[in-house]
């Protein structure tokens, strides 16, 4: 049976950190789902569409990775795409208390569904979306942390304000 995991975030936008991650899961699983999740509350840099296009970009390379996007619960979108993992990058302490609330929530709504927790490899592990659009929006470098697909779209909106 096809082993297919689920990698949801709301990827506003992708760093190196998440195609780290993206890179080692899509060799632990047949098919690896990088879902981005639709977040009412939150006003992001990168449309719904504009995010999708820049994680397919920077994913090409990865044959059995696939680019979606979703809305509402996360436990029914995984059930939906056949898969019962799901997996996130865990970069410093920090992350671990909303993650393990959120693994634990998950696994009480729907017991079947596991979520796997890899971490970050040392040298982005101080990289996050908000961190770079930080940088980015007082001229600061980002060569390196976000995949140049990524690097150019920040440079290319810089320009035209
Ligand atoms: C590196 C990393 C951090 N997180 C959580 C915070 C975030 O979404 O950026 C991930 C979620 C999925 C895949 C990789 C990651």
């Amino acid at each position: 049976m096809k082993q297919i995991a689920i990698c949801p975030g709301s990827f506003d936008p992708i760093t190196n950190g998440h195609l780290d991650i993206f890179e080692r899961a899509s060799r632990m699983f047949d098919e690896l789902i990088v879902a981005v999740f639709h977040n009412p509350n939150k006003k992001p840099l990168f449309t719904m569409e504009e995010r999708v296009a820049l994680l397919a970009e920077a994913t090409g390379h990865i044959p059995n990775i696939r680019i979606d996007s979703f809305s509402g619960l996360l436990n029914v979108y995984v059930r939906e795409k056949n898969a019962h993992v799901i997996v996130r990058g865990l970069r410093a302490l920090s992350d671990f208390e909303y993650e393990f609330q959120r693994a634990l929530l998950i696994k009480k709504i729907d017991p079947v569904i596991e979520t796997v927790f890899m971490m970050t490899s040392s040298e982005y592990s101080f990289v996050s979306s908000s961190g770079i659009k930080e940088l980015a929006k007082f001229g600061g470098v980002i060569t390196g942390l976000v995949p140049s697909c990524v690097e150019r779209e920040i440079m290319r909106r810089s320009a035209q304000i």
